[in-house]
């Protein structure tokens, strides 16, 4: 990470964001009494003093313990119309979007205090505000997308699309709660957007009470995606692209069964209503304590939705509507309670810029000019000597980042290289000199500008239309909807790699450092089993493979805690290990073990280590179990007949093809079974060539092993060994900067073992699903493997024509 002009930059991922933490806006509005309220001859009990205070009048009179008087950013008396909230409570927040910050407006309060009524009018002021912005940019190019949805019944639904069926919730690492499969529309018109709002007001689910014949029944989200690119930069390869999203949400209000006289199917979407909004009021009352406590956002569908909207990444603004006759007094206060507790909330609104790689190398390179620049100037006029050092550090820090970067392009073509590879295409037809051939030389200085342009191989699956002869399918033709992020500027190969792949990039990896390091203190000619670590290399020249950029690391461990409680264990690990051939120059390392006895002593001198470390004492013990090892199990008995029989014919190159075929069959069946998106099934290909020295199956690799023993550090270790230093608070806190709490980062540690260990049997990786499921404590446990891999990859159930390429993939 760099920071430039105080923006934090992650290269490679092209993704910048600047952040500042701020409160929720929140406001009141108080609507007037209406006709049956003054036929009952009702009188107002609320008064806007001002424009930030409202005071309770009844409270006066009745000596009243509850307080008479509250403060907001803006209070909003009877008399008030929308246009005048919205300009004032709404519209900062609600623009923000077009800056590129999420934003959410949303109004709470009891049934019938007004909430659609300000909601809708707000949507409309504030969307026509972002057309007529649009409309005088010029220096911009705008794509608007716009989707809809509504919780009914503790269900989500889509409002614009034509099947009724609830909607699933996913995690996803970078984006938060997504909704799966939710229909967004791209605008083209004014006209279009509000035919879509009449549309979702159509879908939307009302019913009539006794208090609002015309009750939401469901809490609405209406949501609009601003993406913005400066127009020289149209382009897809030079550009920044700001992208935000701006929610509108109309929540179903709070109702008392004896107010509303409601009854079966109303009483029934009350109990529903009422359940989400005290989730939602616990939420908003922890959060306003501070973000230490546990804050119970999967307790309802509408928290998890909304969830970046209280306390994360967005700006936000609450208006709280007030129903002013006495009648509703309590519910009133209840009401102003919650924005009370709003108030104190603090989120961190950034800013979410896209950056192509070319257009972050423009930028470091402006960047490092003005340094120089700078640090002429400084030296010129003689600055002290730790001013110009800092400089001088910074720009050493610029250099590196573009060192990076230009490793990880070499990275991406030598993938996209494997992948024309497999497919049997010329390598010549590259626009880059094939593999073996290239300079060593990786700064961005020995190289023309020309040369970045192709840096990341999905830039150019989604741009060029042709290489020579060979034609790339566009990506509409790849059927990849617009947000798959995996092929966004924003996630690098490697992050691609280290996010879905390996365990949690550095947890993982981390936490498998410890038997590494125990074999290397302890043993000259053996490894555990428990370390089973697959690792890759890429190089252009295959002397250099050793040197060249590791791409992954894979570790399967052993037996989890709750294998304890549940008398389940985890198999041995299916050691999925690459030997390419040496053109090829993939590189690996098997762990094995030779014997019970060498895996106790191994294990034993494992724990004493973590015993001693100061680190590991302060590691989470949810953490820990997971890695708990049981030196009861053995290699020999728990792995699958079928591969011990195959492991003991792979050293014949004969048998090979027909193991390797015998393998991949199975994996592919269990990847139909557990629905593995193609892209993964694309980069685990890429690993497995298929060669005569290429295996899957578990067995010693005496020269990958040798790389364990010698004392030159591998490139790969430098990650891990960087995050050791660390002390576990330390790292915790990066964890946080970083929005990976510990759940996801079992989940993840979890998820690529499985991913790993489903070369096994389908048997064993449905038992690890349910474990996994459990250890997590998820909400919605998966029952299936299948069910799980969906909520982690649910964007590659869709055929592509990428799979006429890879026949192997099995699709
Ligand atoms: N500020 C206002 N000025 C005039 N009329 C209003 C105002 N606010 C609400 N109303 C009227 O009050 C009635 C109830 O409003 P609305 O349907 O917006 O309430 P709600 O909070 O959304 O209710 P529910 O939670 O049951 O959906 C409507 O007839 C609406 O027109």
């Amino acid at each position: 990470m760099v920071s430039i002009r105080g923006m934090e930059t992650r290269h490679g991922g092209g993704h910048e964001q600047s952040s500042q933490e701020e409160k929720i806006f929140v406001s009141v509005r108080v609507r007037p009494l209406n006709e049956k309220e003054k036929a009952r001859n009702e009188s107002s009990d609320w008064e806007c003093v001002n424009n930030t205070t409202i005071i309770c009048k009844n409270n006066l009179t009745e000596r009243s313990t509850y307080p008479s008087a509250y403060t907001f950013d803006r209070v909003y008396g009877s008399e008030s119309n929308t246009r005048q909230v919205y300009e004032e409570a709404a519209k900062r927040v609600a623009l923000s979007a077009l800056n590129g910050i999420n934003s959410s407006v949303f109004a709470y309060g009891q049934t019938s205090s007004g909430k659609t009524y300000t909601m809708s009018g707000i949507t409309k002021y504030a969307l026509s505000d972002i057309f007529e912005h649009i409309n005088q940019q010029n220096e911009r190019e705008f794509v608007l997308k716009f989707s809809a949805m509504e919780i009914y019944n503790e269900c989500v639904r889509d409002l614009l699309g034509t099947d009724r069926t609830p909607l699933r919730l996913l995690d996803d690492p970078e984006k938060g709660t997504v909704v799966d499969k939710l229909t967004e529309v791209r605008l083209n018109s004014w006209v279009h957007l509000m035919e879509l709002l009449a549309h979702c007001e159509a879908q939307r689910q009302i019913g009539e009470t006794s208090m609002n014949e015309v009750s939401s029944r469901s809490h609405q989200i209406i949501r609009l995606t601003i993406e913005s690119t400066p127009t020289e930069f149209s382009g897809i390869e030079n550009g920044s692209t700001l992208t935000a999203s701006v929610n509108f949400v109309d929540l179903a209000g709070s109702e008392r069964a004896s107010q509303t006289l409601s009854a079966g199917t109303r009483l029934k979407e009350g109990c529903h209503i009422n359940r989400s909004l005290l989730t939602l009021g616990t939420v908003i009352r922890k959060l306003s304590k501070g973000r230490n406590s546990h804050v119970p956002y999967r307790d309802s569908k509408l928290t998890r939705i909304l969830q970046n909207s209280l306390g994360g990444n967005a700006r936000t603004a609450i208006i709280c509507t007030l129903s002013p006759a006495r009648v509703h007094l309590e519910q009133s206060r209840n009401t102003l309670l919650f924005a009370v507790c709003a108030k104190e909330v603090r989120t961190s609104a950034q800013v979410n810029v896209v950056m192509s790689e070319k257009a972050m190398v423009k930028q470091l390179k402006q960047e490092m000019a003005r340094l120089q620049n700078e640090l002429k100037n400084m030296s010129a006029a003689n600055h002290s000597e730790a001013i110009v050092k800092e400089k001088e550090l910074q720009i050493e820090k610029m250099e590196q980042e573009m060192e990076a970067l230009a490793r990880e392009r070499d990275l991406a073509r030598a993938r996209l290289e494997e992948i024309l590879r497999a497919a049997g295409v010329d390598q010549n037809l590259l626009p880059w000199t094939p593999s073996g051939q290239l300079s060593t030389a990786t700064s961005w200085d020995m190289r023309s500008e020309s040369d970045i342009s192709d840096i990341v191989f999905h830039n150019r699956l989604r741009s060029q239309s042709s290489l020579g002869k060979y034609s790339y399918p566009e990506k509409d033709e790849l059927q990849i909807p617009d947000e798959d992020p995996y092929f966004f500027d924003h996630i690098s190969p490697k992050d691609f790699m280290d996010q879905y792949f390996s365990p949690d990039p550095i947890q993982g990896l981390e936490k498998t450092a410890q038997p590494i390091e125990s074999i290397k203190k302890n043993s000259n000619d053996m490894e555990s089993p428990q370390a089973s670590v697959a690792s890759v290399s890429y190089s252009r020249n295959p002397n250099e493979a050793h040197d060249s950029m590791e791409s992954r690391k894979s570790s399967v461990t052993e037996d989890v805690s709750d294998s304890r409680t549940t008398g389940l264990k985890r198999s041995t690990s299916c050691s999925v290990i690459i030997e390419g051939d040496s053109s090829v120059s993939e590189k690996n390392a098997v762990a094995e073990s030779k014997s019970d006895g060498d895996i106790k002593g191994l294990c034993r001198q494992d724990s004493q280590d973590s015993a001693t470390s100061g680190d590991d004492k302060e590691m989470h013990q949810s953490e820990r179990d997971m890695f708990v090892y049981d030196p009861n199990r053995t290699l020999q008995k728990e792995t699958p007949k079928a591969i011990q029989a195959a492991n003991n014919k792979s050293n014949s190159d004969e048998d090979w093809s027909l193991v390797f075929e015998k393998q991949r069959k199975k994996i592919i069946e269990l990847w139909d079974e557990c629905k593995i998106p193609l892209l993964h099934r694309t980069y685990f290909f890429l690993l497995i060539t298929g060669g005569a020295t290429t295996t899957i199956l578990p067995q010693a690799d005496t020269r990958s092993s040798r790389k364990w023993k010698g004392n030159e550090p591998r490139e790969g270790d430098a990650g891990q060994e960087t995050f050791r230093k660390y002390s576990a608070t330390e790292r915790d806190e990066l964890f946080q900067k970083w929005g990976i709490d510990l759940e996801s980062r079992n989940r993840r540690v979890q998820l690529s073992q499985l991913l790993w260990t489903k070369t096994d049997d389908i048997e064993h990786v449905k038992e690890s699903a349910k474990i996994v499921g459990k250890l997590v404590g998820l909400v919605e446990p998966y029952n299936t493997p299948k069910e799980m891999l969906l909520s982690f990859s649910p964007k590659y159930e869709t055929q592509s024509t990428l799979s006429s390429w890879f026949p192997m993939l099995g699709y």
